[in-house]
């Protein structure tokens, strides 16, 4: 990464947490003092390349503008759409930076070190997304509750985010993704439709999304870990 590249961070955090079972969104929830959002945005801010962050929330959310951070002048939002593809797509229309982050509001356990290893490598034509190798062996199911059989586990990876692109190719390939109606559940995911080929940059398995109730306790001991280790 040149050293005066700068970026701006997109967070999606529009969605409902479904599958957290909680009372509140997830981004919401309590985790080490703080709401998971909050968390999130800080670890976003640590870093010196990170200028702005744009955060889609929900139409009915009327909690983000009373957090002590809504008020940091390198913060500003946007509602968020149907679906995360449409959260992102909402945010960048406001990105006016060359390259582009985006960051799940939902993972609060980012360590410095691998959001620097993606910024390192981010500013290609391509992009690059943060990743974490596959450890256990992978079944597809057979739709019945039983195994079809075993995927192989080389070179297959877990994707997870921050993700950096080109904001302009980003925005066209989401646009051009959103059109055809097939799913997409990252930004890789458009970019790679539209011929790019993303870098893997390898970055840590505890980078988790708090997704299920489990996960909150597991994201407060990771994200400790981490904090601690950068003091
Ligand atoms: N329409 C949506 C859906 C999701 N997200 C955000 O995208 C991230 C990853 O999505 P996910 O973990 O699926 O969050 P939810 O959609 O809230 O979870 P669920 O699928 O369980 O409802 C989250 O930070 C979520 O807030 C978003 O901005 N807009
Ligand atoms: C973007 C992501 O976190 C990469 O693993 C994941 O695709 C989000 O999926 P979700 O179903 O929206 O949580």
């Amino acid at each position: 990464m040149r050293s005066r590249q700068t970026f701006t961070a997109v967070v999606p955090a529009a969605g409902v947490g479904r599958r957290m079972a909680a009372p509140l969104p997830k981004q919401y929830l309590a985790l080490a003092g703080k709401t998971v959002l909050e968390h999130t945005l800080s670890r976003l801010l640590a870093h010196r390349a990170i200028e702005r962050i744009i955060v889609a929330i929900g139409p009915e959310d009327d909690t983000f503008s009373r957090l002590p951070l809504a008020a940091d002048p390198r913060i500003s939002w946007v509602h968020g759409g149907a679906e995360r593809a449409d959260s992102v797509l909402n945010a960048l229309q406001r990105v006016s930076s060359d390259f582009v982050l985006v960051h799940d509001a939902a993972r609060p356990c980012l360590a410095q070190a691998d959001l620097d290893a993606l910024l390192a490598s981010g500013t290609q034509a391509d992009g690059a997304i943060l990743a974490s190798r596959v450890r256990d062996t992978m079944k597809r199911g057979d739709g019945w509750g039983s195994i079809a059989h075993t995927v192989s586990r080389d070179d297959l990876w877990h994707a997870l985010t921050p993700q950096c692109f080109p904001t302009v190719p980003l925005r066209q390939a989401l646009v051009q993704a959103l059109n055809t109606g097939v799913e997409i559940t990252d930004e890789a995911s458009a970019m790679e439709l539209a011929g790019f080929r993303p870098r893997l940059v390898e970055g840590r398995a505890d980078n988790i999304k708090i997704t299920r109730p489990e996960d909150l306790a597991l994201a407060a001991f990771f994200l400790q870990q981490i904090l601690e280790s950068e003091t």
